[in-house]
């Protein structure tokens, strides 16, 4: 299939902003891990043929179970991820097969499947593309000292969140390229960008948070429960 699409869902992080003894993606949300939360979007998802999970070298065993005992039948492989996240997404996509990839993030459970959807036909005519949010806030440059040096245009200012949809020989090739020059970034695109790719925003939703710090999980609660998630 020459369309096929896979998913790297990362979830190798400590969460030391979230500072439970638990890492992040595993605290339950209506008695459910977060990362399964995650898992199940992509799972009924009816672009995605394959998921690889890349988790803590510690918690494989773990997420082999909940991928038995949820019947999350697309994650081909659970493998171990790096120091970094760019280290993890990239063990992630060396286990892939398919002809697009999708990067996301296993803390960011409230994606919605015409997001999904609509990321990946911007990816197919734009090449590749992510999800993002206008800024609402004014944003500052400021330096060490907290002198504010400038004020950008908040017209062109985009929060970037997950999907992140590449061709997956494009993306291992921008994969490669940052390596072979020690860069090191937080997100797919910032790799994509500097070896060439273009790469198109779509635009989501406010409520596809990355849950981060305690705050989120407030909200994540309060937004399962409304969704009456708890109960598929
Ligand atoms: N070495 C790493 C670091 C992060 N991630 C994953 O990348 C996603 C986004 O990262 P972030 O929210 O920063 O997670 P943590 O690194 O766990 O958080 P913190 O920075 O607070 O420790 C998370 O799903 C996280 O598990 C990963 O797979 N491998
Ligand atoms: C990829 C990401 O979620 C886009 O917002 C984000 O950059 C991850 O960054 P973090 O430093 O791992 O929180």
């Amino acid at each position: 299939m020459s369309n096929s699409v896979g998913v790297v869902i990362v979830a190798a992080g400590r969460g030391t902003r979230m500072g439970t003894a638990e890492s992040k993606q595993y605290l339950l949300l209506q008695g459910k891990p977060i990362l399964v939360h995650t898992l199940e979007v992509f799972q009924r998802h009816k672009l995605i043929s394959e998921i690889v999970l890349v988790t803590g070298e510690e918690d494989v065993q773990r997420c082999k179970q909940w991928v038995q005992a949820f019947k999350l039948d697309k994650v081909a492989a659970v493998i171990p991820g790096g120091t970094e996240r760019q280290h993890s997404v990239r063990r992630g996509l060396d286990e892939l097969k398919t002809h697009w990839v999708m990067v996301h993030d296993g803390v960011r459970p409230f994606v919605q499947d015409s997001e999904i959807e609509a990321c990946y036909e911007r990816a197919q005519s734009a090449g590749a593309s992510v999800l993002a949010v206008p800024v609402k806030d004014t944003i500052k440059q400021v330096d060490s000292e907290g002198k504010v040096l400038s004020t950008p245009d908040r017209r062109s200012l985009w929060a970037i969140q997950t999907p992140q949809t590449f061709r997956l020989s494009d993306l291992l090739s921008a994969y490669e390229e940052a390596e072979r020059d020690g860069f090191l970034g937080t997100d797919d695109s910032s790799l994509a960008e500097r070896s060439g790719i273009t790469v198109s925003v779509v635009e989501g939703s406010y409520m596809n948070i990355k849950i981060t710090t305690p705050e989120d999980l407030d909200f994540a609660e309060f937004t399962v429960r409304s969704r009456g998630e708890g109960h598929r």
